[in-house]
Formats: C-alpha cells, sequence, structure tokens
C-alpha cells in the first residue's frame, strides 16, 4: 500500500506565508507516512487574475520551487507541487512542478485549458486574459508507477485523461480550484467519472475556501479509486486527506472490466 496526501492549504495574498505553510503541511504529511504529497493550484497566491503575474516565478529563480525541492528531499518523497504562476519569456503560465526523493524536477505540466467562463447567476472568470497555456500532455515515471498530471479545468476534457491512461499512467493529480458555482455541481461527479472512464486513481486538491477572498474555492479535496469509490474527502477547511493506495487493485478492476481491450477506437477517435 502506498500512503498519499493532499494538503488543503489556506493560501493568502502573502506568498511567504504560503510556502512556510505549504512546507508544514507537507513535513507533517511525510511524518505520518505519505510517500506522495500534493499542493493545490496556486499553492503560492491566490487564484485570481491580478495575483498572478505579480507573484510569477522563473523556474530557476523560484522560492516556490526551491521549498518544494528542499522539502521533499528532506523527507525523501515525491512532491506534487500544486501549481503556481510561472514566467517565462514575458509569458505567464499557470503550471505544477513534480520533484523527486532526490529534490530533483522530474515533471512539469503547464495547464492545458484556460478556464474561460460565464455562468449566469455563477461565476464569471477569464483565466486567458492573464495566462498562457500549455500545449502537452504530462505523465511522470516513480517507483510506485507512472503518474498523469493535469490542472484543474483540464479535467472537464476526458480525451485527454484518457490519453495519459493509455501512456501507462494507474494514478492522475489534479490540483485545481473549482469555485461556489461548479463545486457543488461538478466536483465529485467529475473525479468518480474520470476514475471509472479510466479505472485509475485520481486525486483532487483544492485551496481550503476563504470567503473573505477574491476567489472561494471550494474545498473538498478528493480521492477516488479505479471503482469511482471515493476513499476520502476533505471540508472546506484546511486540512491534510490521506489515502491508502493499491495499484494491484487498478489491475484488478481493468480485469474485470477490460475496457482497454474493447474499446474500439477506430470507430471513434477521428
Ligand atoms: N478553476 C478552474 O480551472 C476550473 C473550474 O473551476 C471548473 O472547471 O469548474
Amino acid at each position: 500500500m502506498l500512503k498519499v496526501a493532499l494538503c488543503q492549504t489556506l493560501v493568502s495574498d502573502k506568498k511567504l506565508n504560503n510556502l512556510e505553510n505549504a512546507y508544514r503541511k507537507i513535513s507533517r504529511a511525510a511524518f505520518n507516512g505519505a510517500k506522495i504529497v500534493s499542493l493545490c493550484e496556486m499553492f503560492n497566491c491566490p487564484y485570481s487574475g491580478q495575483y498572478f503575474r505579480i507573484n510569477a516565478e522563473e523556474e530557476d529563480d523560484s522560492q516556490s520551487v526551491d521549498m518544494l525541492k528542499k522539502v521533499a528531499k528532506e523527507w525523501q518523497i515525491y512532491v506534487v507541487g500544486g501549481s503556481i504562476p510561472e514566467l517565462c519569456e514575458n509569458k505567464v503560465y499557470n503550471t505544477s512542478y513534480v520533484v523527486n526523493p532526490q529534490g530533483e524536477i522530474i515533471a512539469k505540466h503547464r495547464k492545458i485549458h484556460l478556464f474561460d467562463v460565464d455562468i449566469q447567476n455563477g461565476i464569471r472568470f477569464k483565466e486567458s486574459d492573464f495566462l498562457s497555456s500549455g500545449n502537452e500532455v504530462t505523465v511522470f515515471d516513480t517507483i510506485y508507477g507512472r503518474i498523469g498530471l493535469c490542472i484543474c479545468y483540464d479535467i472537464r476534457f476526458p480525451e485527454l485523461i484518457r490519453k495519459m491512461s493509455l501512456m501507462g499512467a494507474k494514478m492522475v493529480f489534479v490540483p485545481a480550484a473549482f469555485n461556489m458555482t461548479t463545486g457543488p455541481a461538478h466536483w465529485t461527479t467529475l473525479f468518480r467519472a474520470r476514475a471509472i472512464d479510466n479505472q485509475v486513481y485520481m486525486f483532487g486538491i483544492s485551496p481550503a475556501r476563504d470567503i473573505n477572498g477574491a476567489y472561494t474555492s471550494y474545498g473538498h479535496s478528493i480521492i477516488v479509486n479505479p471503482w469511482g469509490e471515493i476513499l476520502n474527502e476533505g471540508s472546506e477547511f484546511e486540512d491534510i486527506i490521506y489515502g491508502e493506495i493499491d495499484l494491484d487493485y487498478v489491475d484488478k478492476v481493468r480485469n474485470e472490466i477490460p475496457i482497454y481491450s474493447h474499446r474500439k477506437p477506430e470507430l471513434y477517435n477521428k
């Protein structure tokens, strides 16, 4: 069994506080036996357009990435570093870095699909006013197997998670920040659906809810198994959500319902 932890942190506009809080939460999760620990989307600044560029960091000169490397090495764990605003050639990306137990970056995902929505009587958000989009599907290898990684709105594109699964991922991490319109409506269903679709473990990692913040996150960080069952789910408050993962269970479910050998992509992959 593999212990995984999701750190649902309360993110403020004080970057150093966010980094210290993330460092403490990751350390506590590792002390409690977690071997893979993940943070939420935009763990170093609020998930709101006006904060992205002023908090953006270049990969080679990043307090946030340095913290991830330090804590991963200290505790000999994998850290999925939620996401941060990444500055590169004057563009800002919503980027997740993954660090191995040696403190090295082993993967980097730039959010592919930007959250541009306008929901009547609900949320209006235009991420593309502030951010540029990534264009790569991200999987990475660990001693526990291959893992997929995407960010928040990316989960709404089933083809993306299917692609990661076809590339060999048995677990998919999704640092995310759903809100009070789409969270109650879609969060749980999306994670359960992608888990059942692809027979993978799905991990959703949200910031804690800040009702006074510029953007109110839903919270409810979640772990779903390949059968679509919720193994653990947080509340709206700060917390660490743990799950015991059995990767043989992925194979068991895939043998019982062999969708990968039954699929007929020639009919629908046009
Ligand atoms: N914030 C996002 O990127 C996505 C989201 O909140 C949603 O899909 O709903």
